[in-house]
């Protein structure tokens, strides 16, 4: 198992199992039960001080990649600003107790309801998305709600290598107004015009878990024009950098894109004050997933199914992405891993993989702790109840104390919405 995988601050007791944050997993396995995800919370903080200073305390967190109150008080803490993308989204920040002003507000279909919500919370910053939007925030202003600070979603027309899923700045999208089609220059034109809109910058974001720092500098070559004609004070780069997941994976630091990202704006000649939204970098790699083997089925001859009592409730990136991950089992964290197996979740479905092909010990067994690191953004967040099955638990650990920040979900918390 590629240890620089788990989170940074895991070690391996004398016995051989993973001790996370100076908590060891089997201990927190049998206080706080299978499936939980367990954070690194001093990773996190890192991480988010590591794009503060990357990127100065306009950078945002993109909460998309895993959000709950505490995530968004200990990125507010390290000095982050905070990206929503839904009324959800600012709704779960504000109760955290981060103020509006460092909420910077993204979507590509605004309700009326989510604007107004911004507007009458003082968010810092909306990202408007399409003119459809920028008549609602028209009307809303009209209606006597403050104007606020706007940037402009700028499709560039760059295809980022990365899943099809989840690219966002080729001109077909739906996400921005495109530079191509000159839809750019007429909204920016319509915002610099308005009263209702102070438009203070250009916003683009490229695409998710993008390995080729080339196709960030791409983007900014292609919108230094408009950013230098317009003369505005903030340039936001969007989040995307992607992150490690199985052996073999390498990815740039936050430093080392920052660096990259501030260097080619620079070179662009942009003097605009530049900022970007990470999500995935901050939180993929500060967690690991932990569930309990329930199933062992040898096929002669095909192969062996080892499922778990989680799934595709808890990671639906494998089906929705074929993406990968490495297994191991947490009492044996340096062993060898010889036999290969496909591991499952607990759906009704065929499709309810969680690692396709993944290698475990030979004395892999029913009962075993059984885990997968990096599902630290993109796994909570968009986890279901497929089959009701409960969401599982998430636990922060530092220095020895495990404090859980989000509990199981309960039978009775299924019932709660039927009426
Ligand atoms: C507008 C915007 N900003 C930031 C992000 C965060 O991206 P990532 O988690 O890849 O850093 C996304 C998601 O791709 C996004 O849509
Ligand atoms: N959910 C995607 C990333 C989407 C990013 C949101 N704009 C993933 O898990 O990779």
């Amino acid at each position: 198992m590629p240890l620089q995988l788990l989170p940074d601050h895991s070690t391996i007791a004398a016995d051989g199992s993973l001790v996370i944050g100076g908590c060891r997993v089997d201990d927190l396995a049998s206080e706080f039960g299978t499936p939980f995800f367990v954070y690194d919370e001093v990773h996190l903080r890192d991480r988010a001080r590591e794009a503060v200073a990357a990127f100065g305390p306009g950078v945002a967190y993109a909460s998309k990649a895993f959000l709950c109150t505490a995530m968004a008080a200990l990125v507010h803490e390290e000095g982050m600003c905070i990206d929503v993308a839904t009324g959800g989204e600012m709704r779960v920040a504000l109760a955290a107790g981060v103020p509006a002003d460092r909420l910077v507000m993204h979507g590509n279909n605004k309700s009326n309801l989510e604007l107004e919500m911004a507007l009458a919370e003082g968010v810092g910053r909306i990202v408007v998305d399409s003119f459809d939007e920028m008549d609602r925030i028209e009307a809303l202003v009209a209606g006597g709600l403050p104007v606020p600070s706007v940037l402009l979603r700028i499709t560039p027309g760059i295809e980022a290598h990365t899943h099809e899923f989840v690219k966002t700045g080729q001109d077909d999208s739906k996400f921005g107004f495109g530079l191509a089609s000159g839809a750019a220059r007429t909204a920016l034109d319509r915002a610099h015009r308005s009263t209702a809109m102070h438009l203070v910058g250009i916003h683009v974001h490229i695409g998710s878990q993008v390995f080729v720092v080339d196709s960030f500098r791409k983007a900014v070559q292609t919108l230094a024009p408009l950013v230098n004609d317009l003369g505005l004070p903030e340039f936001s780069i969007g989040g995307g950098l992607g992150v490690a997941y199985v052996e073999g994976e390498e990815s740039a630091t936050i430093t080392q894109w920052g660096a990259v990202m501030n260097q080619a704006c620079r070179d662009a000649g942009i003097t605009a004050q530049v900022s970007a939204e990470p999500g995935r970098s901050i939180a993929a790699a500060a967690a690991v997933t932990v569930y309990t083997v329930g199933t062992i089925k040898d096929l002669p001859g095909i192969r062996t199914y080892v499922s778990v009592d989680g799934g595709m409730s808890d990671n639906p990136r494998p089906v929705l992405y074929g993406s990968g991950y490495e297994t191991f089992l947490p009492r044996a964290v340096a062993a060898d891993r010889p036999r290969e197996i496909r591991l499952v979740g607990k759906h009704c479905e065929s499709g309810d993989v969680l690692v396709r092909e993944g290698y475990v010990p030979d004395d892999l067994a029913v009962g075993d702790l059984l885990a997968t690191p990096v599902t630290g953004a993109y796994g909570h967040s968009m986890g279901s109840n497929y089959n009701k099955v409960l969401r599982p638990p998430v636990v922060f650990v530092r220095d020895g104390d495990a404090r859980l920040v989000v509990r199981r979900e309960t039978y009775d918390d299924l019932l709660r919405l039927d009426v």
